[in-house]
């Protein structure tokens, strides 16, 4: 039977803005639509970003945070959701606070502290935060290779390395841990490990040529939290995510002068390019 509008399971990022679209709130809300279910949206700063840099960061005050959080929890019920860029220690304090207080499940949680090119996201003295008092409440946490390191001090040099990266941040609290080895050099797949403490399962496809890559990170977490909203288990909800993340890659916008965005929308490309078409 066809989903009926109200059936719609709802979703909620709570993130920063990037104002080029590719990622932050505006990939997570198109990532949810995408996957049918309906986003709502707690903003935590904006960004004047594009697919360059990140050239300013301006940052909501708490209690606008709280605001928009109470706001949406208090009257919708929320299914999933996932956290991205938060910025400040004051700021993940705010969200986990809000966490707690509606009793929020299913938390995908991207610990976001850098863009692509390197521009920060987060305070260096939230990291403590992110790992003392957000981690705790995630029912999956999802660094790439350099959150791995300021979360932990593990350094990931090779596939190997993975399993190590995912005891020490499952170690920090999380229910699940989804290490990403998307930055590994010279690697024919892209490798994730998924770890409950117990299970250890790789998830692994072709690694796409294409240099289009701004918003992975945030398109992978949001698509986990829209699978979990929808009734999956957290190795389903990982796996189905990492063919969606992989096909976004494949597609990768040629969208202005730098890292392009992915394409949220590349399952209803009517002609999936080829990786040769999109290697430049
Ligand atoms: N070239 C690639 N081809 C295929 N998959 C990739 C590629 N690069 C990254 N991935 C996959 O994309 C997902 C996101 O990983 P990545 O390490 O890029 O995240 P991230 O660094 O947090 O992203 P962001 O820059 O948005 O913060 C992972 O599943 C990773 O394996
Ligand atoms: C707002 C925002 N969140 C997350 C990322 C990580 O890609 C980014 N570049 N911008």
């Amino acid at each position: 039977m066809a989903t009926t509008s109200s059936d719609l399971p709802v979703v909620l990022t709570i993130a920063g803005s990037d104002s080029g679209g590719g990622a932050g709130i505006q990939a997570d809300l198109k990532t949810f639509q995408e996957h049918d279910v309906f986003g709502t949206s707690v903003i935590v700063a904006l960004t004047a970003q594009n697919t360059l840099g990140v050239h300013g960061v301006h940052e909501v005050p708490a209690d606008f945070v709280t605001a928009q959080l109470d706001a949406v929890a208090s009257d919708m019920d929320v299914r999933a959701t996932k956290t991205g860029m938060l910025a400040t220690s004051e700021l993940v304090h705010t969200v986990v606070k809000g966490i707690r207080r509606h009793g929020l499940t299913n938390v995908v949680v991207d610990p976001v502290a850098a863009s692509k090119h390197g521009d920060a996201l987060l305070a260096p003295e939230a990291l403590a935060t992110v790992r003392d008092v957000l981690l705790p409440v995630a029912t999956i946490v999802t660094p790439n290779l350099g959150e791995v390191a300021l979360l932990t001090g593990v350094e990931v040099t090779g596939t190997d390395d993975l399993d190590k990266a995912a005891e020490a941040m499952k170690a920090l609290g999380p229910q699940w841990v989804l290490i990403k080895g998307g930055h590994l050099p010279d690697n024919l797949e892209a490798v994730d490990l998924l770890f409950d403490g117990e299970r250890m399962i790789e998830i692994a496809t072709a690694r796409s040529a294409s240099t289009d890559t701004h918003g992975t990170g945030c398109t992978l977490s949001s698509a986990i939290a829209a699978n979990l909203a929808k009734g999956m288990d957290v190795p389903s909800a990982a796996q189905v995510a990492k063919d969606y993340i992989t096909g976004a890659i494949t597609h990768g916008l040629r969208i202005g002068a730098g890292i392009g965005p992915v394409d949220h929308g590349w399952p209803r490309r009517p002609v999936p390019p080829t990786d040769d078409a999109q290697a430049r």
